[in-house]
């Protein structure tokens, strides 16, 4: 692996304290592993800084294998870590590394460019990989809005086409920009968070469900719950 955790850069709030640094780390969250995937050059690197916090990296290099960032959040008195896999783009730097990709993982950030219809293209290809992880949250997000010329069509990927796309594909859709985001970054982070800790809630349920009904053989309560939610 390229590197080891990286510190949050963000947290949950600006400008912490050392006092509220050692509290954080006192704290318990709840951790979900999130990989971004996506074709070579979309921006997974700088959609990844920028979800934890960090300036839009001014030079950027392919990345080999994976990266890891974290970002804390704070859902409705819950917290949560959103453990980032930022992969590798290019086959070559990620064909040892697809298996553990996909180990305990929860959600996808499926990542296309706006401008750039061939990475739209390619995203069939992505979730066909993914397909190994039926039970994953899967978000769908347009990078580089920034670029996006209203007054051209050819060459870029309409809004329409990529919602239509989500629905397709059952995924939440967003469009951002990593270079220079209104909110929508921090759009993505919540509603992500949301949906995970909602996801967990539903699984879990459904994992004492199974538990007490009466089938012949109980399942413990923590393996069926992992089962259910964990994927491969
Ligand atoms: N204008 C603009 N450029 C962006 C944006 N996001 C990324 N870029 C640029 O796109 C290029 C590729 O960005 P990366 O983040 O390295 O792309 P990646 O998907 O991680 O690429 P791999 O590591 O090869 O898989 C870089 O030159 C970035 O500066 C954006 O939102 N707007």
């Amino acid at each position: 692996f390229r590197g080891l955790f990286s510190t949050n850069e963000n947290g949950s709030s600006n400008g912490r304290s050392s006092a509220s640094n050692v509290s954080s780390l006192l704290t318990r969250y709840r951790t979900f592993k999130v990989l971004m995937i996506g074709d070579s050059g979309v921006g997974k690197t700088c959609l990844t800084h920028r979800i934890c916090g960090g300036q839009f990296p001014s030079r950027v290099e392919a990345t080999i294998g994976v990266d890891f960032r974290e970002r804390l959040l704070d859902i409705d008195g819950e917290k949560i870590k959103l453990q980032l896999w930022d992969t590798a783009g290019q086959e070559r730097f990620r064909k040892s590394m697809v298996q553990h990709y996909y180990r305990n993982v929860h959600a996808v950030l499926f990542i296309y460019d706006v401008i750039c219809p061939g990475s739209f293209n390619g995203l069939i290809a992505w979730i066909e990989e993914c397909s190994i992880c039926p039970a994953l949250l899967r978000f769908l997000v347009g990078n580089k809005s920034d670029l996006r010329d209203p007054s051209r069509t050819e060459g870029q990927v309409s809004q329409e086409r990529a919602m239509s796309f989500s629905k397709a594909h059952g995924m939440m859709f967003f469009e951002t920009s990593a270079k220079n985001p209104p909110h929508s970054v921090e759009d993505i982070v919540v509603a992500v968070g949301a949906k995970l800790k909602r996801h967990k809630q539903t699984s879990a349920a459904a994992a004492n469900t199974l538990s007490y009904s009466g089938s012949f053989k109980l399942l413990n309560k923590k393996r069926a719950e992992k089962d259910l939610w964990s994927c491969c």
